[in-house]
């Protein structure tokens, strides 16, 4: 049978969001998929303003030793900016597995095609996206006292992947089509559908500094842009790159998001990229310890366009979060936490929080894509265990129940490249514990992900979030603030730390406490969401269903 064509227009991926596809991608004010009722919510045609109270608890030292907790309120304005914009995505790897399966299956979902399977007819869908295919709780009925849940996606106006206009660069210059067909990631009644608008597509020259990435790789590196090592020319031709896209398309915005191979971590060197002012002097001097991903950040810093880095690499030097912020330019990463990982986490975060002491992790995978033979040089597999390894750190830090001062489980990451199961990467795990008297408890799993299939999700969910943070403003209420400085709105902080659920190794502010238990992550993202609406965070206590 012939692959299904498109369906009628149905209703797959139409309204259950902030308008149609597309109907809000025109800068138009979105219309809210629901109304706050509230003295402290004030929406108009193109914004919504929120006054919201954050309510913490400081601890102290008492005097005897003892801790006095006092409970602290700080009162904020929030302003959102309901234009939806026309926004452009550029992939630095684009004819790579993720970069060809992400783009293939936006066509998809935005044409809503049907193909045939083995196992019948498959619909284009986003399961694995937080925004596209989750929930979250908005209130209790006020008849049924019920949950009402809604799309995380119609919490507050967001870009829809449907309308994403995406481009990029890659090393290699084969046209999407068939650097899909070199992926091996999608089934050939779908990959049949797409194909022509597939072969459209031909990713811009990059640059290429061999010593980032594994000597394997050079044999796809036909598509550059000539020099070998960092140079001002190399930034300033990312962002014509960028700007000739942004015009080409008629874009309000583009954001760039690295999904390009593992580089090697950086020396971070005094004088050459500890400061903003010395990193833009390493790279005009050509200094060779400057990585291609380090160049991207900082031509899209300088043109304004928000970086999110999908790869464990240190691409963000010390420099480069100092130039972000002197620039008030988003940047966020690092390395999507796609499948073993998200696991471990989530995993980690239960046994952890049931008391349960966590004793050893045995992290073993193997994979056949070409991620996985660029890992199989250890340089660039350095730092990918790096970004496997710190994902516990945090919950292990905060059970002191459990754990002495440094003491930590036992953590070993193996990654083996294996071409047979090419992007379907097997991964094993061993989680041992100690339980009640001196009892053991050992969790062994076997997780197939397939992985391309895992991460585009999470690109799409990385774009949508990092788009929506640029249309936040905060400032501290007046009434609390007093001086002049508060009565300008500020953005969020240059670092997106709130993008840190679809990262392995979240990165935060400097000197901010990095967060890994992945049901925080989300909760945090949920309710920076809801407060933006005026809404108090969602707490489970229920006490609706406790107290009668
Ligand atoms: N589940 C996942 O797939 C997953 C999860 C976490 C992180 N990642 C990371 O995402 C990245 C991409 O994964 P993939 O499976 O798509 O890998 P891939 O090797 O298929 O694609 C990477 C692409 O980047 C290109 N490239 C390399 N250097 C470049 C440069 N300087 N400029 C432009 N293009 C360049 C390559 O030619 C290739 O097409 C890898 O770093 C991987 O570690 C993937
Ligand atoms: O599944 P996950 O751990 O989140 O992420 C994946 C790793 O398991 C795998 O070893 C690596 O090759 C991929 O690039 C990706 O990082």
């Amino acid at each position: 049978m012939a692959p299904h064509a498109e369906t009628d227009a149905g209703t797959a991926n139409g309204g259950g969001h902030y308008g149609n596809n597309g109907a809000a991608a025109n800068g138009a004010a979105a219309r809210p998929k629901f109304i706050v009722n509230s003295p402290n919510v004030v929406y108009s045609d193109s914004e919504i303003r929120s006054k919201y109270t954050y309510r913490t608890t400081t601890v102290t030292d008492g005097e005897d030793g003892s801790r006095i907790v006092t409970p602290k309120e700080t009162v904020y304005d929030f302003k959102l900016d309901t234009k939806v914009p026309k926004l452009g995505v550029m992939l630095v790897g684009l004819g790579g597995n993720n970069g060809t399966t992400v783009t293939a299956g936006i066509m998809a979902n935005r044409r809503r095609l049907v193909w045939d399977t083995r196992n019948g007819r498959q619909a284009a869908n986003y399961y694995g996206s937080v925004v596209m295919g989750s929930t979250l709780k908005l209130g209790t009925d006020a008849k049924t006292n019920q949950d009402v849940n809604i799309p995380f996606h119609d919490v507050l106006p967001m870009v829809h992947p449907n309308d994403l206009v995406i481009g990029g660069w890659d090393i290699s210059g084969m046209n999407l089509a068939d650097a899909m067909d070199r992926a091996k990631v999608l089934e050939p009644t779908l990959k049949a559908l797409v194909r022509k608008e597939m072969a459209e597509m031909v990713p811009l020259p990059s640059i290429y500094y061999p010593d980032f990435i594994a000597a394997n790789q050079e044999d796809r590196a036909d598509n550059l842009i000539p020099g070998s090592k960092a140079c001002m020319a190399h930034v300033e031709q990312i962002r014509k790159d960028i700007r000739d896209f942004k015009a080409a398309n008629n874009l309000d915005k583009v954001i760039v998001q690295w999904t390009a191979n593992t580089e090697r971590f950086a020396d971070i060197v005094a004088g050459i990229n500890d400061t903003a002012d010395n990193l833009l002097k390493a790279i005009e001097a050509g200094h060779d310890e400057v990585s291609p991903s380090t160049v991207f950040a900082v031509a899209c810093i300088l043109e304004n366009a928000p970086f999110i880095n999908g790869s464990p690499q240190n691409t963000f030097v010390p420099g480069c979060i100092e130039l972000a912020e002197k620039h008030g330019a988003f940047i966020g990463g690092d390395d999507f936490k796609s499948g073993q990982t998200k696991m471990k986490s989530a995993l980690v975060d239960f046994m952890i929080n049931a008391g349960i002491k966590l004793t050893s992790i045995a992290s073993y995978n193997h994979l056949g894509n070409n991620d996985g033979m660029n890992l199989s040089s250890h340089r660039q597999f350095r730092s990918k265990e790096i970004s496997k390894s710190n994902v516990v750190d945090d919950m292990v830090a905060a059970n002191t129940v459990l754990y002495a001062k440094d003491e930590h489980p036992d953590h070993v990451v193996v990654i083996k490249y294996i071409p047979a199961v090419g992007d379907s990467k097997r991964a094993m795990d061993e989680y041992s514990a100690e339980i009640f008297l001196g009892g053991h408890q050992t969790i062994s799993m076997a997780n197939v992900c397939e992985d391309s299939l895992l991460a585009s999700p999470l690109i799409i969910d990385l774009v949508v979030i990092a788009e929506l943070m640029t249309r936040i403003q905060w400032k501290l209420h007046s009434a609390e603030a007093g001086g002049e400085s508060a009565k300008g709105y500020k953005s969020f902080h240059s670092v997106l730390s709130v993008l840190s659920y679809m990262l392995k190794a979240p990165l935060t502010p400097p000197g901010t406490p990095v967060v890994n238990a992945l049901a925080k992550q989300r909760a945090a993202l949920a309710n920076i969401f809801r407060a933006c609406v005026g809404l108090e965070p969602e707490s489970d206590m229920t006490l609706e269903h406790k107290l009668f």
